[in-house]
């Protein structure tokens, strides 16, 4: 079966308070972008990708490539308002049947373990969901209130977002809601199952400077 990754990095990166796009900060002398690049070469090298980045900024990540003589193939295409319209973007390149991985580009650290546990599940079941429990407690907070709640009931969730491509493309045909915060919640307001598998916990999005102390330690 064919795998196409489709890793999103059209966002702006606000929270990470950078000059530069969080996605094109040097980590180990590379750009944080071709460290996710190469964790799923590790899993397979016959990954096929698809690259969301933000207009104004393909010339950057073209020089970037240059620099760091990044020969991987990949099809770049322009992000949207919101990861939903990146991702949507992304979809339509793909036109060929197979396993599509949506990945967030500022996960560096997800395992060859997660990219397998996720495309063997797709591929039985048609889509695999990466998650984590959460290793502290949790509340519910509504308004002035706040209550303890069974975290045995909660999973974090990561990427890569697994999916037969049919299945996520048709889910993709839907018009936005702010509920979808990730292409689970796209594909689940279908009526489609959500199947879970194991992340792991090393995989965090890069989202605030000291996230990036971390990352450097791992890579
Ligand atoms: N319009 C958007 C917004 C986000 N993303 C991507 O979705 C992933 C997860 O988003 P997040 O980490 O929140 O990135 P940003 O939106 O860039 O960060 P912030 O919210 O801090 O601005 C990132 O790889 C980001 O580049 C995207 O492709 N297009
Ligand atoms: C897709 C995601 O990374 C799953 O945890 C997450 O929902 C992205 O959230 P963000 O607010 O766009 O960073």
């Amino acid at each position: 079966m064919k795998k196409f990754a489709l890793i999103v990095a059209g966002g702006r990166g606000n929270r990470m308070q950078s000059a530069i796009p969080k996605q094109f900060i040097e980590l180990r002398d590379r750009p944080l972008l071709m460290h996710t690049f190469e964790a799923f070469l590790k899993n397979d090298p016959s990954f096929h990708f698809i690259l969301v980045l933000p207009e104004n900024e393909m010339g950057t990540w073209e020089k970037l490539c240059k620099t760091h003589s990044f020969n991987v193939k990949h099809i770049v295409v322009k992000g949207g308002e919101t990861r939903f319209h990146s991702v949507k973007n992304g979809l339509a390149e793909i036109n060929e049947e197979g396993i599509i991985f949506i990945h967030d580009g500022v996960r560096p650290l997800v395992s060859v373990r997660t990219i397998e546990n996720c495309y063997q599940t797709a591929l039985q079941k048609g889509n695999a969901l990466p998650v984590m429990a959460p290793s502290e407690s949790v509340r519910e907070v509504s308004g002035e209130q706040n209550r303890a709640v069974d975290r045995t009931h909660y999973f974090l969730v990561q990427t890569p977002q697994t999916f037969r491509s049919k299945l996520i493309k048709t889910a993709y045909t839907q018009n936005y809601s702010e509920k979808f915060t990730d292409d689970a919640s796209v594909l689940e307001s279908t009526g489609e199952k959500i199947h879970l598998v194991e992340g792991n916990r090393e995989n965090i999005k890069i989202t605030f400077p000291e996230d990036l102390i971390f990352a450097k330690a791992l890579l």
